[in-house]
This record gives C-alpha cells, sequence and structure tokens, in this order.
C-alpha cells in the first residue's frame, strides 16, 4: 500500500465518512414488515467523520475510540465489521477509530456512513474483495442508509430507501443547524399522526426546486420545540428543511461567504455548519487510489 495512504501511525490509514442532507423526504406506503416505503434525494457533503483502521491478525475487533452512549453491541461500526468477516470468511482482524463529528441521532446519517467506510476500507484492507453491490446488501442489513455510503453517489432513493439511482447535482453550499436534540428514527416512522402517503415525485420535480417537502417534518417541529426553532430561525436566510427523521435542518445559501455569515449570527443554542455538496464521495476517490496504489 502507498505510503501515501497511512497517516503516519504505524499500520493505521485513515477513510472519510461524509455526512449526507435529505433534500426531500415522501413517505409513500408501508410494506408488509412495517418498513416505510420512501422517497428521498441523498446529497453527500464535503463534511463528515474520519474513521482509522489497522488489521490485526489475531482476528480481534476492536474499538480504539470511546463512542459516548454507543454500546460495542450497537457500534455500527463494529458491527459493520463483524459482518464482513464473517461474509468473507477472513481470519483478519481490526482496530478501529472514529473521529467523530456528525451529530448522532441528527439526520445526517454519520452512524451509516461510519458504518459504510469500514465496510469499504476493511474489504480494501482485508483483500477480501468483493464487489460494490455485495458490500451495499451487507450494509443494508445494518441500516436503510448505508448502500448510498457504500455506492458514494448522491441519489435518488426509493423502496426503503436501498434502491438507489446516481444523480448529478450542482454543488450547493448549505448551512446547517443542528439543535441538539436526539430524534429516534424508528419511533418517528412509529409515529400515528405520520402521513403514509404522500404523492410520489419525480427527478425532474427535484431539479426544478418542487420537492423540498419532508413527510417528518410536521410531526418533529411539533414534538421538538428546538427543531422548529431552528427551522424558524433558518427561514429567515432561505427556506428551512429537516434531513432525514432530524433533529439537523438546513437551507441552501448562494455560496460559502453567504453561509459563513449566517453562521457567525446563528444563536448559541444551535451549532452550526457549513458544507458543500458533492456527487461523488471522498470515501470512493480514497478507495479507488487505494486500489490503485495496490
Ligand atoms: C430517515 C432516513 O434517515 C432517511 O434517509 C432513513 O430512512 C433511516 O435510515 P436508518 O437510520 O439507516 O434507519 P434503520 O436503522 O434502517 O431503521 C431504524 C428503524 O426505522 C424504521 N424504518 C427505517 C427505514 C424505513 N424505510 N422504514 C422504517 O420504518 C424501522 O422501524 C427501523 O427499525
Ligand atoms: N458509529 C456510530 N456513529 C453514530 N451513531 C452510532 C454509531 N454506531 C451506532 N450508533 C447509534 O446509531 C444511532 C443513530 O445514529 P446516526 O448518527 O446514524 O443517526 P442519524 O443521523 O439520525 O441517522 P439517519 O439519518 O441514518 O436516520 C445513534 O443514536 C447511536 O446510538
Amino acid at each position: 500500500m502507498s505510503s501515501a495512504l497511512m497517516n503516519g501511525q504505524a499500520g493505521w490509514s485513515s477513510w472519510p465518512a461524509p455526512a449526507k442532507l435529505n433534500l426531500f423526504l415522501h413517505i409513500v406506503g408501508q410494506r408488509a414488515d412495517g418498513y416505510h416505503l420512501l422517497q428521498t434525494a441523498f446529497q453527500l457533503l464535503d463534511w463528515g467523520d474520519s474513521i482509522r483502521l489497522r488489521v490485526r491478525a489475531d482476528g480481534e475487533i476492536s474499538r480504539a475510540t470511546e463512542l459516548p452512549g454507543v454500546s460495542l453491541q450497537s457500534d455500527l461500526c463494529l458491527r459493520a465489521a463483524k459482518l464482513l468477516q464473517e461474509h468473507a470468511a477472513t481470519p483478519l482482524g481490526a482496530d478501529i477509530a472514529v473521529e467523530k463529528r456528525i451529530p448522532m441521532g441528527g439526520g445526517l446519517g454519520g452512524g451509516s456512513s461510519d458504518a459504510a467506510s469500514v465496510l469499504v476500507g476493511l474489504n480494501l484492507l482485508w483483500q477480501t474483495g468483493l464487489d460494490i453491490d455485495t458490500l451495499a446488501a451487507l450494509g443494508l442489513r445494518l441500516g436503510a442508509d448505508v448502500p448510498v455510503f457504500v455506492r458514494g453517489h448522491s441519489a435518488w432513493a426509493e423502496g426503503i430507501g436501498e434502491e438507489l439511482t446516481a444523480i448529478t447535482l450542482p454543488e450547493q453550499v448549505y448551512v446547517i443547524l443542528d439543535p441538539q436534540v436526539c430524534v429516534p428514527t424508528a419511533e418517528l416512522f412509529r409515529a400515528p399522526e405520520l402521513t403514509r402517503n404522500t404523492p410520489r415525485g419525480t427527478i425532474r420535480g427535484l431539479v426544478s426546486g418542487e420537492l423540498v417537502a419532508n413527510s417528518f417534518a410536521p410531526v418533529v417541529r411539533a414534538r421538538f420545540a428546538a427543531v422548529d426553532a431552528a427551522m424558524h430561525w433558518l427561514d429567515r436566510f432561505g427556506e428551512s428543511r429537516l434531513s432525514g427523521s432530524g433533529g439537523c435542518v438546513f437551507a441552501a445559501v448562494s455560496n460559502i461567504e453567504a453561509a459563513n455569515a449566517i453562521a457567525q449570527q446563528c444563536p448559541p443554542e444551535f451549532v452550526v455548519h457549513v458544507a458543500r455538496g458533492i456527487n461523488v464521495s471522498p470515501l470512493l476517490k480514497m478507495a479507488h487510489e487505494f486500489s490503485v496504489a495496490g
């Protein structure tokens, strides 16, 4: 492996795990097993977590950094590594460190992206040779949002989020507000007041800017006052939207300078991030560089 891909400490390599926004999200039905059918647009961002991986010869899979509030059993990075290890029947193990920037339970897909980066990174480091379709299918067993991060392209999504069509969107700047509330996704999907028959949209509608609604927004705004307040505040600068099941909210702005000016005015109860939409994930680029470096 090229030494340029190692991050200086013996045996460790660093893998990006970008955040996502759901540019819109329509819940259009429900499957017999209770999972919801939706339409959404996943916009990958140039901002996110970093995962560091180090191969172990003894087969152990171990967490090298603490993830507050996340037990070893529920840690998506450890679960991703174990799933790949079992599926590929490799005797190798790994140490996994996460540099967390994406707020947990914020609707920005942090846990899912971390899991995807572990799957893609270890598949290369362990030389298990699984193709992207197999990795995406393994990822889907960990969460509905994992496949888009494995495939590494902003995408139109249907089904439960796994039927993906890569799309190329303008690389827009976004101001993202984190109202610092952890919204439990499963509980939101169970909400009796959730609209489950939103009319279907089209990619053309997305591109023309008609599709901005999120079926979760009325429910989340009614249940979490901080999310409602964040959307009200952001509405002064652009049409605010909810990402995923929340609690993070965002608005598109014309350029970085405008975004930074808005960020500077942000009230202290919200954490603000400025990020740019990207069509291709840095994970995909890293995987390519790694493969080329051999
Ligand atoms: C809201 C979104 O973030 C939009 O991108 C995703 O649909 C949620 O994806 P995720 O966080 O990866 O969620 P998962 O871990 O797969 O699912 C958590 C729980 O939410 C419910 N769930 C999830 C996805 C879906 N399409 N329908 C559901 O009803 C299920 O009860 C599931 O047990
Ligand atoms: N590596 C991880 N990073 C973040 N959360 C993790 C991780 N591993 C397990 N989790 C658990 O998963 C839960 C959801 O985390 P995540 O940050 O992906 O939420 P989210 O952004 O709302 O996801 P989504 O947008 O996919 O619904 C967390 O509350 C946490 O308990």
